[in-house]
């Protein structure tokens, strides 16, 4: 059909309600919160999986799958985990026309599901590393907005939950892990993230420490939570009594991880990279990744076209690329380059008398437009380049972006005003619980409050004496702060 009705830079809201229906991404669903992910999503959704879980099998860690339901005495085991996240607890409380006896929960996450059979597989250090992902469904019945991928009350993620001898083991698996949501967010989606530890109060509750890789929308100027990995400490161990016998045959707790991502990953490209065109797949995660477009005119060879078009598809798909001709006769060559550039197809070939007489191809950039004539001779190759071209493009273009919105400050005034100008603002920090809660309290307003979204492992000098921004006192560590998602 037409265009867009909304453009992304006027209306960032209804621009991105739009373009993930208009891509054929999402269908919206008639209960709040949910979505339907279409096989153009849930094609990326599938790319994403294979990538995590070929790098998570080279770390002997087993994909498993446990129940969705969860029972209430064991998800209210651990108190301070749970307390804040209560009200987003789904809970089954009928089957047919009968009451249950005891309410089930849905499983918001699995903790609480998994470690009572730690506990039991666990028994002495031969038993550990114990090292267990899954792939699921999860449900959380928020009540902030709902956006498509970026906050539903039902969304596909994978968790890991680890267990380990020794703390160090478990330290170095946080970090093997964040790098992998860096590569899934940098090398496949093309989306710059800051990875950092999150502050006390930012943190899950219910670990020792959190890790994260951060993103941010220049758009909205919110910064968002890409993925995160936790330190759970042993808090888990204590309270699900997971312990083993160690080597000197003493009995321990084990200390343990928990790390996840989420179809939130989508919702993030899309937000970077989307133009007034539509959708802009990184050709990583393109499931469609070359579009071959005939163009016919009444008394041009139409057989010679179309011939030409498939052999240059299939000698696409036998060097790797996924390549597709749209010959489509109902459909005008104008109509299928708007069509395919909405659903953001990173290159489209068209192929039409003069380019047959030529022995060449017009290949059409959707990252930046560029046209190119390609001898047909050799195509493959070229197109492969084009397409390494495009994804560094993205990524560079998305960095650029982002890096411009990064504001350091070190006032309270100057604070402000950068928030209000839709900055990610890196700002020297107390480090102070209470300095944080104060921050959030100071700037609630419509946009909600500011809040720390990292302090990023990359510090940058932070010199003797400088104070934190919104204390005055000494400064301990730079922090990422922002409105956030
Ligand atoms: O992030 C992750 C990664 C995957 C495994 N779980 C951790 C921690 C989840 C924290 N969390 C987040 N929302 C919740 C909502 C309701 C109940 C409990 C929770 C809850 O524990």
């Amino acid at each position: 059909g037409l265009g867009l009705s909304y453009k992304k830079d006027e209306n960032f809201g209804e621009w991105y309600s739009e373009v993930v229906v208009s891509g054929e991404m999402i269908e919206y669903y008639d209960i709040s919160g949910c979505y339907i992910l279409r096989p153009w999503s849930m094609s990326i959704w599938e790319i994403l999986q294979g990538f995590f879980n070929a790098e998570i099998k080279k770390m002997k860690i087993k994909n498993s799958y446990f129940p969705l339901f969860v029972s209430p005495a064991v998800l209210q085991k651990e108190k301070d985990h749970i307390e804040g996240f209560a009200p987003e607890v789904a809970w089954v409380t009928k089957s047919g026309d009968s009451d249950l006896e005891v309410p089930i929960a849905i499983r918001p996450t699995s903790e609480t599901v998994m470690y009572p059979y730690f506990s039991k597989w666990i028994r002495g250090h031969r038993d550990l590393p114990l090292r267990l992902n899954q792939w699921c469904n999860i449900v959380r019945w928020e009540f902030s907005n709902p956006t498509p991928f970026i906050r539903s009350r039902e969304f596909l993620w994978q968790e890991g939950h680890t267990a380990f001898a020794r703390k160090e083991e478990s330290d170095a698996e946080v970090l093997e892990i964040l790098e992998l949501y860096r590569r899934i967010y940098e090398d496949l989606l093309a989306v710059p993230v800051s990875k950092g530890k999150k502050s006390e109060l930012e943190k899950f509750a219910g670990g020792l420490y959190t890790t994260t890789v951060e993103a941010f929308i220049p758009n909205t100027g919110r910064g968002i939570q890409g993925a995160t990995s936790h330190c759970l400490g042993q808090n888990f161990a204590r309270i699900f009594e997971i312990n083993f016998e160690n080597e000197k045959g003493e009995k321990a707790m084990v200390w343990q991880n928990s790390w996840g991502f989420s179809t939130r990953t989508i919702g993030v490209m899309i937000m970077v990279h989307g133009d007034d065109k539509g959708l802009v797949l990184p050709p990583k995660v393109a499931s469609t990744q070359v579009v071959v477009i005939p163009v016919t005119y009444k008394d041009a060879n139409t057989q010679g076209i179309y011939d030409a078009c498939a052999a240059t598809v299939r000698e696409m798909n036998e060097s790797g690329i996924r390549a597709e001709a749209d010959f489509r006769e109902n459909y005008s060559p104008g109509w299928k380059y708007s069509h395919w550039e909405m659903k953001g197809v990173p290159l489209r070939i068209e192929i039409g008398p003069k380019d047959l007489a030529n022995n060449q191809v017009r290949a059409v950039r959707r990252d930046n437009g560029d046209k190119t004539d390609i001898p047909m001779a050799n195509l493959a190759e070229q197109v492969k380049d084009m397409l390494a071209t495009i994804q560094q493009n993205l990524f560079d273009v998305a960095k650029q972006k982002r890096d411009a919105c990064i504001q350091i400050v070190r006032t309270w005034d100057e604070f402000t005003v950068a928030l209000g100008q839709k900055k990610l603002i890196l700002a020297p920090w107390c480090d102070e619980e209470d300095v944080e809660k104060d921050v959030k309290a100071r700037t609630k307003g419509e946009m909600g409050a500011a809040k720390t979204l990292c302090s990023p492992f990359d510090q940058p000098e932070l010199p003797e004496g400088t104070l934190c921004f919104a204390s005055g006192k000494p400064a301990k560590k730079w922090t990422y702060w922002g409105h956030s998602y």
